[in-house]
């Protein structure tokens, strides 16, 4: 199941170039990293006002938005999916009270 995402990075690359009349990455990613960032920020605003009203049903379908639109602005700011799964990695084993306690004042 987790390697829906991966599969999903690839497809977002591959479609890149495509033809924006079919795809709607593609489509995405010619509008430039500003209108992807902008469409990201909507869709977490349809997944927060979701999670708000309690609707799960609908924050499902928003949060899989979310991660879609996520992968398409990484895409256009040119942040590969990897280093953030690698920052991710990086996070790991170490609580966020702690990681918090310990940056310099
Ligand atoms: N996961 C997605 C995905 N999630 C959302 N979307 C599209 O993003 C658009 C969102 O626009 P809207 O917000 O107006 O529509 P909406 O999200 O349904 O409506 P709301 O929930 O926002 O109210 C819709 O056209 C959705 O179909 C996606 N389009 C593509 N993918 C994946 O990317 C692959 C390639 O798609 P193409 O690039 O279109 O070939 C697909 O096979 C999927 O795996």
């Amino acid at each position: 199941m987790s390697e829906v995402l991966a599969r999903l990075w690839a497809t977002v690359e591959a479609r890149a170039g495509a033809d924006p009349a079919s795809s709607h990455t593609a489509a995405m990613l010619a509008k430039g990293r500003g209108k992807c960032a902008e469409k990201f920020g909507e869709e977490a605003v349809e997944a927060i006002v979701a999670a708000a009203s309690g609707d799960a049903a609908g924050l499902t379908h928003e949060a899989a938005d979310v991660l879609y639109h996520l992968q398409v602005m990484l895409k256009a700011a040119g942040v590969p999916w990897d280093a953030v799964l690698t920052e991710l990695e990086r996070r790991e084993g170490r609580s966020g009270i702690a990681e918090k306690a310990s940056r310099p004042r």
